[in-house]
């Protein structure tokens, strides 16, 4: 099994969304920003490693939804969420095609990786959206 994290990243009301590029698996599909956990490593180093590689930011992981797992053609991934706090940096974009400060109400209007779409209704339900 793969194990993922990804970062639901909030700041001043807004969560920041990225889309996949191209040349990624998933091409062109919106994700929370966040990658493979490597071994011996926990959620929140992934987290923080993965968003600085990424994003070239920081971050401080608060709080852990609930896992989803999601069978593709080759693996089975376990995406792990933790909603996020942005600490400091200015994103550099090293992997992504783009990103968005997104508030909370638009989250749904976006093409996801499928396993974020529980993650995105899970958000909402905590933030009182749906
Ligand atoms: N990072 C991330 N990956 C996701 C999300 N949703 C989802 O299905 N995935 C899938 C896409 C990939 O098959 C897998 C993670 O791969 P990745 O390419 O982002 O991870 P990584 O940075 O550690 O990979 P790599 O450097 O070894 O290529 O999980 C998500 O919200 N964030």
């Amino acid at each position: 099994m793969l194990k993922v994290t990804c970062a639901i990243i909030e700041l001043h009301g807004k969560v920041l969304v990225t889309q996949r590029s191209e040349f990624m698996r998933e091409p062109l599909l919106w994700e929370f920003p966040g990658g493979k956990l490597e071994q011996g490593e926990t959620e929140e180093a992934c987290l923080v490693r993965e968003v600085y590689e990424e994003l070239n930011i920081h971050v401080r992981p608060l709080k852990r939804l609930t896992p989803v797992m999601h069978q593709t053609k080759n693996h089975l991934i376990e995406l792990i969420p933790h909603i996020c706090t942005y600490v400091g940096g200015v994103i550099h974009l090293l992997e992504h095609i783009a990103f968005e400060w997104v508030d909370p109400s638009a989250l749904q209007k976006y093409n996801w990786c499928l396993p974020d779409v529980p993650v995105v209704e899970e958000y909402l339900r905590l933030k009182k959206m749906t």
